[in-house]
């Protein structure tokens, strides 16, 4: 029998600070989602979206923390509290989620719905590291906030909805980083994260990085989380993000990547869930960024050229 792919779309957007990105899911829908899902040899249900709180008159500063910067911090723990039950009740049925976005901030939800009672590891493609707290964001938009939230950094340790129970940092890998705040820096160095930079990609090429990812996330944990973040891929190849980093991977180097995964995961097993974020159609060029959105989702599910 196959898997079962359950598709729940998140339009999120109180992390990012462009609109538009709410349109993700159905960009995504729209570019063959479910078609290159069943040439994958999987069985896609869509779950449709989530439903998106009202922001308070749009204004950012309602529900800000006491101390730092978090833009509409209430309503992603909303979204996020939900996306969560929804991720572990899917889990729960047997069935795969696959979240799209919206905005990163959305991994938040999917992360700790995925990591409730099981140990998970994480392999985060992205040009950022995502790991700010409203404590150090030079921004204050959380979808550059979601892995400290859900490792319970900063202020998120203080909340009860943000932190992942079953995720470690020495579980964590990131690829394909070339974008990372100051503060962000000296973090990843004090921490146990594993970070492997589009220069590690350079030197060693995509395939033997990704290798070395999967170790980490998949050392003593019992699944994994992957986290797609579209810019990070070169803006010449997926320009519909809100936040572009010149230097990133390129069409085929990402193809490579979510084949290496797909093809370990046919012996191993250990893909348990995964999000797909920050696809922006009002500045994408003829949704090109959400149709490599859904060929790479297909390719890390299993669609091979021959
Ligand atoms: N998921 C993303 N696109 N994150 C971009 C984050 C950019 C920057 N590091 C910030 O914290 O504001
Ligand atoms: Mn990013
Ligand atoms: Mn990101």
């Amino acid at each position: 029998m196959s898997r079962t792919v359950r598709i729940i779309g998140a339009p999120m957007d109180y992390g990012a600070n462009r609109r538009g990105v709410d349109m993700g899911p159905s960009a995504i829908r729209y570019a063959d989602l479910a078609d290159g899902l069943e040439a994958a040899g999987v069985e896609p249900v869509d779950d449709g979206d989530l439903s998106m709180p009202r922001a308070e008159e749009r204004d950012p500063d309602v529900g800000q923390p006491s101390r730092g910067n978090a833009k509409f911090l209430r309503e992603v723990e909303g979204v996020c509290t939900k996306l969560s039950d929804r991720v572990a009740a899917t889990l729960a049925d047997g069935e795969f989620p696959l979240v799209l976005g919206g905005d990163h901030s959305l991994s938040i939800g999917s992360l700790g719905g995925s990591a409730r009672e099981t140990d998970l590891g994480v392999v985060w493609f992205d040009a950022h590291a995502d790991i700010n707290t409203p404590e150090t964001s030079p921004s204050g938009n959380v979808h550059g906030m979601p892995l400290a939230a859900a490792l319970g950094r900063g202020l998120f340790g203080e909340t009860d909805w943000a932190p992942a129970p079953g995720l470690r940092e020495s579980s964590v890998a990131y690829v394909g980083l070339r974008s990372i705040d100051e503060q962000e820096r000296e973090l990843i160095h004090d921490s146990e994260l594993t970070a492997f930079t589009m220069a590690d990609i350079d030197e060693r090429g995509i395939s033997a990085v990704v290798q070395d990812a999967l170790d980490v996330a998949t050392d003593g944990t019992d699944g994994v989380h992957v986290s797609l973040d579209l810019d990070w891929l070169d803006p010449k190849t997926a320009p519909g993000v809100g936040t572009p980093v010149r230097g990133g991977v390129t069409y085929r180097e990402a193809h490579a990547a979510l084949e290496t995964l797909s093809r370990r995961d046919d012996r191993e097993g250990f893909l348990r869930s995964m999000d797909v974020v920050e696809v922006n159609p009002i500045l994408d060029e003829a949704n090109e960024t959400a149709t490599l959105a859904a060929e790479l989702t297909a390719s890390a599910f299993g669609k091979r050229i021959l």
